[in-house]
């Protein structure tokens, strides 16, 4: 059995004013964190660098987003390489906001992450079905298009500087937390799609984590599930049960 580091996002979306945000950094960098974790915490852009300035280790910061270019005529946009400039090693890409809400194709993000790994960051590479996929039991077929975008993109090789989180649109801000069960079996999914399509290795060694209405009372569960490696948390993070769920999977 491959020993995989529990990993746990929190993803603050366009959440908090700088004193909030620096109020929940003060929370986590005085909690006591129980076994192995890996931890990013990901604020808006804006403060990054503020925020970074502040986290004590083991927690890193991680941005939301970042583009396909190293440099150019991008306004608004912001390139893996000048985080990786700024000193941030991890970003989120693919989330289901950015697909649904600025046209994030399977193409971009696939780009994006190709273009992130390039840059030398992590990347915690969103993937997910919404609800009319999967009351048409599409999950599987959906889960697989999106990873087969981004394995298109990548070699072998890079797939250890990626996370996969497995994020039903259905779960995410809406309190419904898919069950153990249902996140299991897609987890379960994608590492044997995994095995297949890449390598036993990767399919072994990749974190697959989840995401979609994750709190302090069913983190505890949903860690036991043997191919939940992790959450990337939304709402949550911003509250102090945030120290629970990254404390869920010792
Ligand atoms: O979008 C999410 C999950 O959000 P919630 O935890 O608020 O459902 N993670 O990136």
């Amino acid at each position: 059995m491959v020993a995989r580091k529990f990993f746990v996002g929190g993803n603050f979306k366009m959440n908090g004013s700088l004193k909030e945000i620096e109020t929940i950094i003060e929370r986590i960098n005085e909690a006591k964190f129980d076994g192995e974790v890996e931890l990013v915490v990901a604020p808006p852009a804006l403060y990054l660098l503020k925020i970074q300035e502040e986290l004590k280790p083991p927690a890193q910061v991680s941005a939301q987003n970042s583009y396909t270019e190293k440099s150019g005529a991008f306004t608004g946009e912001i390139s893996p390489n000048q985080l990786k400039d700024a000193n941030v090693h991890w970003v989120i890409l693919g989330h289901s906001e950015r697909r649904s809400l600025f046209g994030d194709t399977d193409k971009l993000v696939a780009d994006k992450t190709k273009a992130a790994v390039e840059a030398g960051l992590g990347v915690i590479a969103c993937i997910g079905e919404s609800l009319q996929e999967r009351e048409a039991d599409q999950t599987q077929a959906v889960v697989e298009r999106q990873l087969e975008a981004i394995a298109n993109e990548i070699s072998e090789s890079e797939w250890k500087d990626i996370v996969i989180a497995y994020e039903p649109v259905w779960a995410i801000g809406t309190g419904k937390v898919a069950s153990k069960e249902q996140a299991q079996e897609v987890h379960a999914n994608i590492r044997q799609w995994l095995a297949k399509k890449v390598s036993q290795t990767v399919a072994d060694q990749t974190r697959i984590i989840y995401g979609g209405s994750v709190n302090g009372k069913n983190s505890g569960d949903l860690a036991t599930a043997a191919d939940i490696d992790g959450f990337l948390v939304g709402g949550a993070s911003l509250k102090p049960e945030f120290i629970d769920i990254v404390n869920s999977g010792k």
